[in-house]
């Protein structure tokens, strides 16, 4: 079924790799609950939601597009996920949000069944998908900061160096230490380890206490939280979030297909520079955030931790199945992952080192060329600095078209890029951000 042979694997190669690209993803389940659990979602809602949404769009990549690349609710989006809650002054509750992220899965699914994703694919200049994911980057890394008090609030600045001889300050940066050692010596699961043994460390400092055990059954308190796609858009419809959906489908599809591509070129499964299955891979994602928005988890995205995975020979489905399956074990581990998550040290040095490999996209932005680099330059400062992935992305697409009429090669811009600009334009002056 995998075509292992054909494809110059083994089961017990793909059963290796998969636990790879697990043990560097798994940290997911223990962050999204923190990060999502600040715009008030119940911790044992999110901690199953994103297994759900993990095991949804994992399975579907082994078994039906049959690639090493695993998906779970990205790094970023749950970020932008919370801010946007918390920004709203209680206007939006998660309810809302959860039918915004629903609507923007159900455009995906529908984008990834028809020629549009192509279309849009292409018209976006390939420097401003690669600031997008540098800015997500620096994004994340600064919410693990802030979270562990390596960063505070300061009047003369905005932002300064928060107390590092504060017991928790100074476990995340023993935490970041020993993650960055693991990571150096190239340590399968290096992030994963890295966290158990900040664990350790929090454990016998007394940061760290296990009252509530390491096992149970998982359950979702709230059930289903939006199903009914009519009632999500009239949500959506009622509170103005046309832009917040926009950005949500935007970010996943743009990420979405540069991870895939990148992990699939990796493999060496391109064929003609173009990737097979596509549509299935596509669907895979738009599934799992469709299915994961419903119980109650930010969007998913293909994790560009699978290339560890593809490393250790990583090569077929065989290898997501494992992840699949191992993600279904974590499931039973729900009040160790709160225990865990519910220290700030250790989960920090987790989204400082992510969004460290994020911001690596920056390479690839022509700083050659003014009018490209400015816009781009825009969407990875602004990420941070409105902690707002959507305001980003905004400035981006305003400023381009721009920059290509002042230097007179506004042909050279596709339409549907002056159509997102004035869309953007009115939703950075109107809407809620
Ligand atoms: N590509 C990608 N990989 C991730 N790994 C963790 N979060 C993400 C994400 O949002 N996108």
């Amino acid at each position: 079924m995998f075509q292992l042979k054909e494809h110059g694997t083994d089961v017990r190669t793909e059963i290796t790799a998969g636990m790879t690209t697990f043990l560097t993803m798994a940290y997911i389940v223990i962050v999204n609950p923190v990060i999502l659990g600040a715009a008030g979602v119940p911790f044992d809602q999110v901690f199953l939601a994103t297994i759900i949404a993990a095991v949804i769009g994992t399975l579907w990549m082994a078994l039906l597009a049959n690639y090493p690349i695993a998906i779970a609710p990205g790094m970023g989006l749950n970020a932008y996920f919370t801010s946007m809650v918390l920004a709203s002054d209680g206007a939006i509750d998660y309810t809302t949000a959860f039918a915004a992220v629903f609507v923007s899965g159900l455009l995906f699914v529908a984008l990834s069944l028809t020629s549009m994703r192509k279309i849009l694919i292409e018209a976006i200049p390939e420097n401003l998908k690669h600031a997008i994911t540098a800015g997500i980057g620096l994004f994340i890394a600064f919410i693990g900061m802030r979270l562990s008090g390596l960063i505070v609030a300061n009047e003369a600045n905005l932002v300064g160096l928060g107390d590092l001889t504060s017991p928790p300050v100074a476990l995340t940066l023993a935490g970041l230490t020993i993650t960055l050692i693991f990571m150096s010596l190239n340590i399968h699961g290096g992030i994963f380890f890295g966290m158990i043994a900040t664990g350790i460390i929090a454990f016998f400092t007394g940061q760290l206490t296990f009252a509530e055990g390491f096992m149970k059954l998982p359950s979702l308190p709230e059930g289903i939280i939006v199903w009914n796609p009519i009632e999500a858009f009239l949500l959506v419809a009622e509170f103005g979030l046309y832009g917040v959906v926009f950005s949500f489908l935007l970010v996943t599809l743009f990420d979405t297909t540069g991870t895939m591509i990148g992990v699939a070129k990796q493999a060496g499964l391109m064929k003609d520079n173009k990737m097979p299955r596509v549509r299935q891979a596509l669907l895979a994602d738009s599934v799992a955030a469709s299915a994961g928005a419903m119980v109650g988890t930010s969007p998913t995205s293909a994790y560009v931790e699978s290339s560890a995975g593809v490393a250790a020979g990583g090569r077929t489905g065989l290898t997501t199945l494992t992840v699949a399956l191992l993600f279904i074990a974590a499931a039973f581990f729900g009040p160790l992952v709160g225990s865990l998550s519910g220290v700030a040290a250790i989960t920090a040095p987790a989204l400082i080192i992510v969004g460290s490999l994020m911001i690596g996209a920056v390479k690839h932005i022509d700083w050659d060329q003014f009018d490209e680099a400015f816009p781009a330059f825009l969407i990875v400062l602004a990420m941070p600095l409105t902690s707002s992935i959507a305001t980003g992305i905004a400035l981006g697409f305003i400023s381009y078209p721009l920059m290509k009429i002042f230097k007179g090669k506004w042909k050279a811009v596709h339409p549907i890029l002056y159509i997102f600009a004035v869309l953007f334009t009115i939703q950075i002056l109107i809407a809620p951000h």
